[in-house]
């Protein structure tokens, strides 16, 4: 499916912009049937989005958030997502909307996998919204090059839901929705700042494996048109 590069200014103006066109695609799926769902990215690159984000006027009460990845670390552990998104997203209006958290207090990652699989089943698919990141090794989720469960994670006849996920570049053992949950979302964003991964991203334009840079699977194979937001 093709992909749409809208640069912008200042990563100020990518943040107002995305929180403007998700807002509206949120409330679109409101309208059109009383719920909307979000899967969100963690890491360094979205807070500045989230922020905005919190601040828009939606039925709050009516929108699902959870994360595309994370970390098998709890809530209040710094490396956390869910931390990030409860700072900086579930805030102002946004804190009336449900967080459906990947993590869960489970003796081992594969179980809260499971767990977490079972949990995000009752959201409702596909998502009406996904944002996802990408890191300067062509990671996006927890899509890691060399990762324990790429495979898996990547196979478009994998089902929806969360797997494990582990590797050298990922610090803690990962949970991560599958490929096949994310790629057909109502609005599939690929939001990346800095000109180091513009360069990434024309890396992993060119051919190649998408076990090197698994980015490639959404940019090749997402049945959703993906809108990627760079900002320097
Ligand atoms: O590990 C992760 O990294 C990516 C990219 O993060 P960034 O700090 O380079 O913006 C992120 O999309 C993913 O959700 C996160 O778990």
């Amino acid at each position: 499916m093709a992909s749409t590069l809208h640069s912008f200014a200042s990563a100020a103006d990518l943040a107002g912009s995305l929180a403007d066109t998700v807002a509206d695609r949120l409330s679109a799926a409101i309208a059109a049937r009383g719920a909307a769902s979000i899967a969100v990215s963690g890491g360094s690159t979205p807070k500045a989005f989230f922020q905005a984000l919190s601040t828009r006027d939606i039925a709050w009460d009516k929108v699902t958030i959870t994360l595309v990845d994370e970390r098998f670390v709890p809530a209040d552990n710094t490396r956390s997502n869910h931390l990030l998104v409860d700072a900086n997203l579930l805030q102002g209006k946004a804190k009336a909307a449900r967080f459906v958290p990947l993590y869960q207090p489970a003796a081992s990652v594969e179980e809260a996998a499971r767990l977490a699989t079972k949990k995000s089943a009752e959201i409702g698919i596909p998502f009406d919204v996904v944002i996802l990141g990408m890191g300067g090794d062509g990671h996006t989720a927890s899509f890691f090059p060399g990762g324990s469960n790429l495979a898996e994670a990547l196979d478009a006849s994998t089902p929806r839901g969360v797997i494990t996920m582990e590797a050298e570049g990922a610090g803690e053992p990962r949970l991560t929705f599958t490929f096949s949950s994310l790629q057909d979302a109502g609005l599939l964003v690929l939001h990346i700042e800095g000109e180091g991964k513009k360069d990434v991203l024309a890396k992993a334009e060119g051919s190649g494996d998408e076990a090197e840079m698994p980015i490639r699977a959404v940019l090749r194979r997402a049945t959703s048109p993906v809108e990627i937001y760079w900002a320097p």
